[in-house]
């Protein structure tokens, strides 16, 4: 038996280049895990049978699960003659924005190169698990990365500066093709990635809060006037700085001090479905 953690992430900038010949679209995304995750229990099986075992009822638990997808792919591509019961233990909020179901496709690629023993890298199990969707290879290696391509090219940053991280999820699922499919991309408004960057190889808080952007952000506001709602509430009650995350629609707030915390998350319940105080991990963890 096994468990591995699977961490949300949060994107800190996400601009849309141009639409690609394949469909995807090419982009340009700081990423960072945050210290909310899912917990997954992988048991090894009799039999080549995988099965997902979950108890949240918006998470599939068939061939659809990403998680599935995952083990599905491992199994038949090192030709494995194994099974495994895959348990999910759901903390990240479904459709979110938060890559809950990419980071529990590779929490069980780690967990299942550990278990059926297969000594694959880090780039062996992120190109694995690139064909499953775009946010899994950054899932693998977790911290925080510039992702490029369509969200699969990986390259590492350093940690940014502490802080605390409240999520705000309003009782609303978003499809994440929808939001690509609605984006006018003559209307962008492009975050400077490169300005990003800097500001967090500088370790310059005050930078990471100016060049927070998401050419997604106002597709999904148009869409879902709550989210704007949540953005505003979250201002209002003091975060330093205020995104939507990915394609949303989680809203996140940076804030610096803890005595803050607590003021923002108590302005923000009741307005939504679920909220949430976490920190930056920073730093990539170790394979399994
Ligand atoms: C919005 C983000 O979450 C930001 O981190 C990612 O870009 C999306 O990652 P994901 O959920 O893993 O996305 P995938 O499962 O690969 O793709 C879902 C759908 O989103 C659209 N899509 C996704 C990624 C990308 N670079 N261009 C796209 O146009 C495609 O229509 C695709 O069919
Ligand atoms: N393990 C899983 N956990 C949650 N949802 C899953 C899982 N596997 C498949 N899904 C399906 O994927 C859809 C999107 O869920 P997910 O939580 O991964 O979205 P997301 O946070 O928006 O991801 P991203 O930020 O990568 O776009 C769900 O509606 C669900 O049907």
């Amino acid at each position: 038996m096994m468990m591995v953690k699977a961490p949300a992430k949060i994107n800190l900038s996400l601009d849309v280049l141009h639409k690609r010949p394949d469909g995807f679209h090419e982009v340009e995304m700081v990423m960072t895990t945050v210290d909310l995750a899912d917990r997954i229990e992988l048991k090894e099986t009799k039999g080549t049978r995988i099965r997902i075992i979950s108890h949240d009822r918006f998470v599939p638990s068939d061939h659809r699960n990403l998680a599935y997808k995952a083990a599905d792919k491992l199994q038949r591509k090192y030709n494995v003659k194994k099974g495994v019961d895959i348990t999910i233990h759901k903390q990240i909020p479904v459709a979110a924005g938060l890559a809950g179901g990419s980071s529990d496709a590779a929490g069980t690629l780690k967990g299942l190169n550990e278990l059926w023993t297969l000594n694959l890298s880090a780039d062996e199990l992120a190109e694995v698990g690139s064909e499953i969707g775009s946010d899994v290879a950054f899932c693998i290696y977790g911290g925080t990365a510039l992702a490029t391509g369509r969200g699969e090219q990986i390259q590492e940053l350093p940690a940014p500066p502490k802080c605390w991280v409240v999520l705000a999820k309003p009782s609303i699922g978003v499809s994440t093709a929808d939001i690509y499919q609605n984006l006018k991309l003559d209307q962008v408004k492009h975050p400077d990635t490169a300005k990003m960057v800097q500001a967090i190889e500088e370790g310059d808080y005050q930078g990471v809060c100016e060049n927070l952007g998401n050419a997604l952000e106002s597709v999904t506001l148009q869409l879902y006037p709550e989210v704007k709602q949540i953005k505003d509430q979250m201002q209002r009650f003091g975060a330093d700085a205020v995104l939507m995350s990915g394609s949303g629609p989680t809203v996140f707030g940076l804030v610096q001090y803890e005595s803050k915390v607590h003021r923002v998350v108590n302005g923000l319940r009741g307005f939504c479905d679920q909220v949430f105080a976490v920190r930056i991990l920073g730093s990539r963890a170790p394979l399994a």
